[in-house]
């Protein structure tokens, strides 16, 4: 997809399928580029702070090379007590998260940044890109308690080892989940209102504005 927001150019800065599709459902036209980061949490780094932390790496690392664009970003990680569950690296790791999902509710916390095509400019604060706007948004998932047989399948699958958390609500994974408390977009990756909210805050031309 190519086009322009009025004069100025939107970038969405991910390789997520998810994230294009739901910006897309915005009426939004915007080009894609993703930003390949280090995405390991710093020692004792509480989820709001680590998905705030790669948002805006990823819209930073996007921005320098495009520059006079907006860039969107965002991640999304599981949060279960005190434990981030970011993507599982393997079948094995699947079930394990399963198993402690299980009967229990977790949060999903995404971490949506928006740096503004400001140019040379400084930002505000040290270390802000100008025009930087950001936020984190939670929703409460409750798992269903799940049997052996359950988890096992759902693991032999393959959909998880992409998806935070190893499930996708979206998917062959729906059948997991008992309650949701939230926004359902965000679970699957961008928190449509919430995104829509930060491009309108930023002044980014929405489909409905007047010219
Ligand atoms: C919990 C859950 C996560 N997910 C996905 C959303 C995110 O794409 C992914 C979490 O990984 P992220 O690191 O947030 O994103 P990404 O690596 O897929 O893409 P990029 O960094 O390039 O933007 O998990 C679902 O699709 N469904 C779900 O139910």
């Amino acid at each position: 997809m190519h086009t322009s927001v009025g004069q100025t150019r939107l970038v969405l800065a991910s390789a997520s399928p998810r994230r294009r599709e739901l910006l897309g459902q915005l009426g939004l036209a915007f080009d894609v580029s993703a930003a390949d980061i280090d995405e390991t949490p710093h020692q004792g780094e509480a989820a709001p702070a680590y998905v705030l932390r790669l948002a805006r790496e990823k819209a930073r690392t996007v921005a320098t090379r495009t520059p006079g664009a907006w860039v969107l970003a965002a991640d999304t990680t599981v949060v279960l007590g005190e434990e981030l569950l970011g993507k599982p690296r393997d079948e094995a790791e699947v079930r394990d998260m399963m198993r402690r999902l299980s009967g229990r509710t977790h949060e999903v916390q995404t971490g949506v940044a928006l740096a503004g095509p400001g140019g040379e400019h400084p930002g505000e604060h040290p270390g802000e890109h100008p025009g930087e706007h950001f936020m984190v948004v939670r929703t409460r998932v409750t798992f269903r308690p799940l049997s052996a047989g359950e988890i096992a399948w759902y693991a032999s699958t393959g959909e998880s080892l992409d998806k935070a958390g190893g499930y996708a609500i979206q998917g062959k994974g729906g059948f997991l989940v008992a309650g949701i408390e939230g926004s359902p977009t965000n679970v699957i990756g961008l928190p449509l209102g919430e995104t829509l909210e930060l491009l309108a805050r930023a002044g980014v031309p929405l489909p409905w504005s007047k010219p």
